[in-house]
Order: structure tokens, then sequence, then C-alpha cells
């Protein structure tokens, strides 16, 4: 059984995760802009801006991070934030949103500009978290072990890091065997998924240089979080 203070984790974990959401105005523009590839692009930036921003508040209440060297908690979200992104938007997209936006956010995702050999794996990911129906406490302990990853470029002190993660990956694998006892492989599925979402970081930077040399604008966020 889990501790108390195991309880109390999840729990922080949860609220964190459940806090921000994508603006309501940002999913009705999904349904209403029109289907140009310029329209689609726009709006693609739209939900990775807000991602983003979605993505380093809930990294700020991650019980420690604040509390590690300031250049690693850069390091970590730069290193971390296309994963995160690619694992919340997973979630979002296969079970969150109402069944409407997904099929026109799949559309507009197709026609944006995003060459083929990324859509695949793309969608073959979001399809592979899907089938997992994986449950909120599961969701939100995986983003934050993919963001603390003790091994992204220029993590100077892996140790500190090493002391937050792992201490989630044990209550993220006693959460498996409470919650799904008929599964006794789920929790290394839930792993495997984070080695699935490492090959989207070479996928995404290709895509990223595609709308560079097509010289499309992205927000200063993204180019910060992305040095493009
Ligand atoms: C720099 C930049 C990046 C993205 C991006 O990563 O989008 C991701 C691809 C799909 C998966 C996560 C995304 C936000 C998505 C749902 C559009 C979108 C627009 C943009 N100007």
């Amino acid at each position: 059984a889990i501790t108390k203070e195991q309880d109390a984790l999840v729990k922080l974990i949860v609220e964190a995760y459940n806090k921000h959401q994508i603006p309501q105005d940002v999913t009705k523009k999904l349904l209403q802009e029109q289907y140009s590839t310029e329209e689609n692009f726009l709006l693609l930036t739209e939900i990775a801006t807000s991602q983003v921003q979605v993505l380093v508040e809930f990294t700020k209440n991650i019980p420690g991070f604040l509390s590690l060297d300031h250049e690693d908690q850069i390091a970590l979200l730069k290193g971390s934030a296309v994963e995160a992104m690619f694992l919340r938007s997973a979630q979002v997209f296969s079970r969150k949103m109402p069944k409407g936006h997904t099929v026109v956010l799949e559309e507009r995702i197709r026609k944006s500009g995003i060459s083929e050999e990324f859509i695949t794996p793309l969608f073959n990911f979001y399809k592979s978290v899907g089938e997992l129906h994986m449950m909120l406490e599961e969701q939100a302990l995986l983003t934050a072990i993919t963001i603390l990853t003790p091994d992204r470029p220029y993590v100077k002190d892996q140790q500190a890091v090493e002391r937050l993660q792992e201490p989630m990956v044990e209550l993220l694998k006693k959460l498996c065997v409470l919650q799904h006892p008929q599964e006794p492989q789920y929790f290394a599925r839930l792993l495997g998924r984070l080695t699935e979402l490492r090959t989207l970081n070479h996928y995404h930077a290709e895509m990223l240089t595609s709308w560079r040399v097509n010289d499309h604008k992205f927000t200063p966020l993204l180019c910060e979080i992305w040095d493009v």
C-alpha cells in the first residue's frame, strides 16, 4: 500500500496537473477557423504556445523542482518540453477532448505543413497512449517523471534530479500494481511510452526546421524553449 507521504505527493502532482488546461478560446477556434494551411499553422502555434505555458506552470509545482539549481531547472524544461507536450497532448487528444474536437484537430495537424513522415509517428503515439486508458494520477506522474529526467543536456547536478525522479517512479510503480492488478505488465508499458516519446524529439526537430525554412513565424516562448 502507499504511505501517507506518497499519498500526499500524488495529490500535489495531480493538483498541479489539473490546475492548468488549454484555454477555452484556443479550443473554440479549432472549430471556427477555416481550413487553410496558414490558419492551421497559426492554430497549432497557439496550441503549442499554450501547451508550453501549461508545462512551465506544472513543472514549477512539482515538489522540489524550484529547489534545484536554476540553470538545471531551465535545462530540464528545455530538454523535456517536446516530450512533456506530446505526452500531455496525447492524453488530451485521446481522452479529454470531445469527439468533434479530436477529428478537427487531427485534420488541422495533417494540413499545417507538417511532413507526412512526422504525422505517422505522431498519431501512432497518440493511439498507443490512448489504448493505455491511463488514470489521471498515472498521467500526471508520468509527465513529472519525463520532466525530471536526469540525463538531459547541460544538467549539472544529475543526482539532485535523480533524488526527485526516483520516488516518483517508485510511486507510479506502486499505483500501477494497485490500480491495474489484472495487468502486471502495465507499469512496463507506461515506461515503454517514454521510450517512444524520445523518438518523437527527432521528428519534432525536423518539423521545426522545415517550418523555419518556409519562414513560418513562431511565438517568442516557442523560440526560447526550442532555441529557434
Ligand atoms: C514551433 C511550433 C511548434 C508546434 C508544435 O510542436 O506542435 C505540436 C505538434 C502537435 C503535437 C503537439 C503540438 C502542439 C501539436 C498538437 C500541434 C506547433 C506550432 C509551432 N509554431
